[in-house]
């Protein structure tokens, strides 16, 4: 079956936390430069591949508008249309914002370690609005409702409140006949994978994201993917990649 509609979801390049092991969340750091050879590389995979989008989305953090700029550079597509939304920011990892993972896990333990970090429906602590980390009273959320600016969230917290842009900004695109590039982060795109895979809560637990490695997904009429899990364009170094992203926080 030929698809209806072609949709690519690309992880920002390795960003200065992802380097220094850091819980990053909504904090807004940048790519190093292997994140941004990452992001370059996707871009190559994207052109020799002719997987040419016609419009990108991405969150509203740096890592992931410069990695979609990048990849967009190499693939000569840098005045592509692009809209940008908080809804597709990284999950708020709340108080482990800015800690250590292999601290965490020694601290906490690996039970409650892959809770905080892996389970659907349990959020780590909430971020005090006072912290250094916080986001509290950033201007790129001047607009949101006090109420919807997250101190914590789990994964169940992402895919509620990302569906709403996906079925409101994503799709019309898609039904419109667009390619779409989304630029977004480990598990706001592990929420989206979830729902277009039709993954359990239990499932969705194992699932990780590689950086930089550009996942297309061909979907029928209905939006379903032809090929569940989507296609890395790199499947050798999206294996390796995905292993690594896995055993964050194990020495
Ligand atoms: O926000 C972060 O710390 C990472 O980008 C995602 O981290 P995780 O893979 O540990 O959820």
């Amino acid at each position: 079956m030929t698809a209806a509609h072609r949709l690519i979801l690309i992880r920002h390049g390795e960003s200065e936390w992802n380097s220094k092991n850091l819980f990053t969340g909504w904090v807004d750091v940048g790519l190093t430069t292997k994140g941004a050879e990452e992001a370059r590389r996707g871009g190559e995979l994207l052109r020799s591949r002719s997987l040419l989008p016609d419009v990108l989305h991405t969150s509203v953090l740096r890592r992931a508008i410069r990695t979609a700029e990048i990849a967009l550079d190499e693939a000569d597509l840098g005045w592509l249309p692009v809209r940008r939304s908080w809804r597709l920011n990284e999950r708020h990892y709340g108080a482990l914002q800015g800690k250590d993972k292999a601290q965490t896990l020694a601290k906490f333990g690996e039970e409650q370690f892959m809770i905080w970090r892996r389970s659907y429906s349990t959020p780590p602590p909430p971020l005090d609005d006072s912290s250094e980390f916080s986001q509290a009273g950033d201007a790129r959320y001047a607009d949101l409702p006090p109420e919807l600016l997250p101190r914590t969230e789990c994964l169940a917290d992402v895919v509620d409140r990302m569906l709403p842009y996906w079925y409101d900004g994503i799709v019309p695109d898609l039904r419109r006949g667009q390619t779409v590039l989304i630029a977004a982060h480990g598990n706001s795109l592990r929420a989206l994978v979830k729902h277009l895979d039709g993954m359990t809560d239990e499932a969705v637990v194992a699932l990780n994201i590689p950086t930089g490695i550009p996942l297309l997904y061909e979907l029928d009429e209905s939006l379903k993917p032809l090929t569940p899990g989507g296609e890395y364009l790199d499947p050798e170094a999206a294996v390796a990649a995905i292993e690594a992203v896995k055993n964050q926080g194990r020495k």
